[in-house]
């Protein structure tokens, strides 16, 4: 199968777990098509025949050119399987409302596109001090105060949450529903 996985990263921590997706579909045999959907380099190559779309939650929404791309391709996504991956930190949370927090973002992004992934998976994504200028240190300070998951991120330390065998667990099950998809 030609599976397009694409992706909108602000910070890189989606690109990295894109990356892994991409290398992971490979490695079952599959051929991946990695994209930026916010440079709309390398698309268009071949018709995929699945998708996975992951996208970071910043400000309390998805960076818009992965909103507008879902939004433009929603036709042929409906019609073939397709996944969606939610990067957050909120789903790190220790408090189940606020891990719907993280899930209600993607329950919005669906109603407000028409997009219909088969499958979603909310994942952790990181934080990178570092690379953060003043105003975003403190908003994901702020949001780190939330999460108690993301405790000792107060400081300056960057901390990468992701789950990767949870990633490589939801791949795994979606390219087996996948492969059984009959249109
Ligand atoms: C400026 C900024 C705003 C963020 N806003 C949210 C948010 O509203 N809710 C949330 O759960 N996580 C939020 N995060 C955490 C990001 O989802 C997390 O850092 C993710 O790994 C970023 O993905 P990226 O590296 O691909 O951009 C925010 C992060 C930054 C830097």
């Amino acid at each position: 199968m030609i599976i397009l996985v694409g992706y909108t990263s602000i910070e890189g921590q989606t690109r990295k777990i894109a990356s892994a997706i991409a290398e992971q579909v490979e490695a079952r045999g599959h051929r991946a098509v990695l994209f930026d959907v916010a440079t709309m380099a390398e698309y268009s190559l071949e018709r995929p025949e699945a998708a996975i779309l992951c996208a970071p939650v910043h400000g309390g929404r998805y960076p818009a050119p992965f909103f507008d791309f879902v939004h433009r391709e929603r036709g042929w996504l409906n019609g073939v399987p397709s996944a969606f991956v939610s990067v957050s930190l909120m789903i790190a949370s220790e408090y189940s409302e606020e891990q719907d927090e993280a899930r209600h973002f993607a329950d919005q992004l669906i109603a407000e596109t028409g997009w219909t992934p088969r499958e979603i998976a909310h994942v952790a994504g990181a934080l990178r001090f570092a690379e953060y200028d003043f105003f975003k240190r403190w908003m994901v300070r702020r949001i780190a105060a939330k999460a108690p998951a993301a405790e000792g991120v107060s400081g300056k330390a960057d901390r990468e949450f992701t789950d990767w065998s949870q990633v490589a667990g939801f791949v795994d099950g979606w390219l087996e529903k996948a492969l059984a998809y009959e249109p």
